[in-house]
């Protein structure tokens, strides 16, 4: 993020010089040069990484930059033959965000300089592929003996020593606002020796404290820079402003596809609670949770940045989705990829408890050998009674018919039976005929105590019992007296009405202690296989919506799957779902002869949702006018 304002805005005579070692490309190239001219040598490693200690050394200043070439190119020991690989790989290595912005490049090639202590042999092949003119280059060269080994530098090219970058600056004689873009001390000293009117430090590759310090701006990406001189971009809003707030430890896949995005990214361990999240996301844009954070109106009220949620999860009852809806959230989950982690902890529990392993267990960790078959029964042929046929609960249904139990369910929805399951009416019918009840309904708050003293009263005696669905359902004190009673043969009890934030917080729970009860910390999908398919899936939607509109498997926006968008700028509108909002729309578009190159419109019964993609060239009273309709909610451009 850039740091410190001014008054920005740029003039045809401003002059861009950019560095090009962890600037233009993400790596050191010397760095590079060194793993592919070292290959065989026994001592690669100990000579690489001097080669690295030593560009450090050097990029902050520590020791003088003839001195750290020349003991980095005796260090290497390279041959003209192996620059082409090293070309090769750089051309992998471009920074994203130049890659991104080659329009900038060429569009003002006359005005671009790439100004480098590194060499012109691989600088020239890489900036001018993303447009860079080859006389804007200014690098030293190789010297090379006649075997075509690198044995040194051109000693006459004022890039070879200190001070050099801004001697090449003089001689350029620029005549305009001059603005240096780079990671290392020798970019700064440009601005130091007053030939430059600013330094940007950029920090996308590597963050040098020492650099950064002196710096009057700091750009975490090309796009930073372009946006704080309006210059023309690739992203209409430059990436590193947007926050995105992950919590309760989701899966480190995820923070990686946001910071590969270059989004700012902070991450936190447990939940938070109401008052807490208040304070964390007033700037945050994207927020990640788990099934703790309750996400409350409140939170809502405080969060005016706010685009979308992920639920890194399955339920989404922690989220007042209601007050998203009304603010323009979008919220999106993950509704299988921890579907089977469920089903293999459920189908292990049935087993357990219907073996009563649970005690014998007990018995066998305090020295007692109990070898008996009473109360120890196998699962084929019993009866599996499965409240709520949703995802989960379809995908029991094949794997416990598979084990020889015959299957029964009832869901509030009339559900297609898969395999030889068996629908029953109602739930007092289930109920009745289950040798093992298991809850796989959503977390609705009208489930809130749906298994009770009676429900509990209708079930057969010592039937098992799971709950891996929501705490909320079951009413605990209803269900230790069941246990009490001997009515509950076993139960395995995975989530509860209040669960510890973290793992630091005490599990109380009258739960404690029940024989053949088996207690987990709400872990039914808690897989490395599930978390690692959530940490992937959810930050897709997020990522789709954030840069391409698309809500389709949204829980509560109107779902519109988008093409790409190439060529135009999409202008995004949400608003509240009252008539007459598109007319208003296509008014403004009408009255500005606005080319539109595609619209789509999708409605719920809360919002609207319009995108409309339209030619490049418009009056920014456009956009003005389209936020100023009357329920408008949110507006986004994007392009
Ligand atoms: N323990 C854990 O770590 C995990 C728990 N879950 C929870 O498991 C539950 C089931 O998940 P999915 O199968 O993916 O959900 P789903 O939404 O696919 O299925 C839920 C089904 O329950 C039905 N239902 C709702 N209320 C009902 C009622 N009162 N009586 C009968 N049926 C009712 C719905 O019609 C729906 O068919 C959810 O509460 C979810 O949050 C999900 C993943 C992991
Ligand atoms: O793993 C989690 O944090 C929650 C799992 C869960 O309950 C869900 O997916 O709904």
């Amino acid at each position: 993020m850039l740091t410190k304002t001014s008054n920005v805005g740029t003039t045809e005579q401003t002059y861009y010089i950019i560095d090009f070692d962890s600037t233009f490309t993400k790596v050191e190239a010397l760095d590079v040069l060194g793993e592919i001219s070292l290959i065989g040598r026994p001592d690669r490693n100990d000579a690489l990484d001097q080669i690295k200690a030593i560009t450090d050394r050097g990029m902050s200043g520590e020791i003088s930059f003839t001195e750290s070439l020349e003991l980095r190119l005796n260090l290497l020991k390279a041959h003209r033959d192996q620059l082409p690989a090293l070309i090769e790989t750089l051309m992998g290595k471009i920074s994203d965000s130049f890659q991104r912005n080659r329009q900038f490049l060429t569009e003002n090639a006359d005005h671009i300089f790439v100004v480098s202590n590194g060499f012109k042999e691989f600088i020239t092949p890489i900036v001018t592929s993303l447009g860079v003119l080859p006389e804007n280059v200014f690098a030293n060269t190789f010297v090379f003996d006649e075997t075509g080994n690198i044995t040194g530098f051109d000693n006459a090219n004022p890039l070879s020593a200190n001070g050099g970058k801004s001697q090449v600056i003089r001689d350029l004689k620029l005549d305009g606002e001059v603005y240096v873009i780079g990671d290392g001390y020798t970019d700064y000293e440009i601005r130091a020796s007053g030939l430059a009117n600013r330094f940007y430090a950029f920090t996308e590759n590597v963050i040098r404290p020492r650099v950064v310090e002196k710096a009057d701006f700091i750009a975490p990406s090309l796009d930073e820079f372009l946006y704080h001189n309006h210059l023309s971009r690739s992203q209409s809003y430059p990436k590193s402003r947007i926050k995105v707030l992950l919590l309760e430890n989701v899966h480190p896949v995820a923070v990686k596809l946001f910071e590969q995005e270059g989004f700012n990214v902070e991450i936190r361990k447990g939940a938070l609670d109401e008052e807490e999240l208040i304070e964390a996301i007033r700037d945050v844009s994207i927020l990640g949770i788990r099934s703790k954070t309750m996400v409350t109106q409140r939170v809502l009220e405080n969060a005016n940045k706010l685009m979308t949620i992920g639920a890194f999860c399955i339920g989404t009852n922690q989220i007042d989705l209601a007050a998203c809806t009304e603010r323009g959230i979008a919220v999106f989950n993950a509704p299988y990829s921890n579907t089977r982690s469920v089903v293999e902890l459920a189908i292990g529990e049935i087993i357990m408890l219907i073996r009563n392993i649970v005690p014998k267990s007990n018995l066998m960790h305090k020295g007692e050998w109990d070898k008996s078959a009473t109360n120890s029964f196998e699962v084929r042929g019993k009866k599996l009674g499965l409240v709520g046929y949703g995802n989960i609960g379809t995908q029991l249904s094949v794997v416990a018919e598979a084990l020889g139990m015959e299957v029964y369910f009832y869901d509030v929805v009339d559900k297609l039976a898969l395999g030889n399951a068996r629908k029953c009416k109602t739930l007092d019918e289930l109920l009745a005929i289950a040798d093992i009840v298991s809850l796989h309904t959503d977390g609705r708050k009208e489930n809130k105590n749906l298994i009770s003293y009676r429900e509990f009263g209708l079930m057969k005696n010592g039937v098992i019992f799971l709950n891996l669905s929501r705490g909320h359902i079951v009413d605990i004190p209803a269900l230790v007296d069941a246990i009490e009673r001997g009515k509950i043969g076993g139960a395995g009890i995975d989530v509860f009405p209040y669960e510890p934030k973290t793992n630091n917080e005490e599990f109380v729970n009258a739960l404690r202690n029940q024989p053949n009860v088996i207690l987990t910390p709400h872990i039914g999908g808690s897989t490395e296989e599930a978390q690692a398919n959530i940490g992937n899936f959810v930050p897709s939607k997020l990522l789709e919506y954030i840069n391409n509109g698309s809500t389709y498997g949204s829980v509560n926006f109107p779902e519109l799957q988008l093409p790409l968008l190439k060529g135009s700028h999409r202008l995004l509108h949400i608003h509240a779902n009252v008539p007459g909002i598109l007319a208003k729309m296509n008014t403004i578009f009408a009255k500005y002869h606005i080319n539109i190159h595609g619209q789509y419109l999708k409605t719920n019964e809360q919002i609207g949702y319009v995108i409309t993609d339209v030619a490049k060239e418009y009056a920014d009273e456009v956009v003005e006018e389209l936020k100023q309709i009357d329920q408008t909610i949110k507006f986004r451009l994007l392009y």
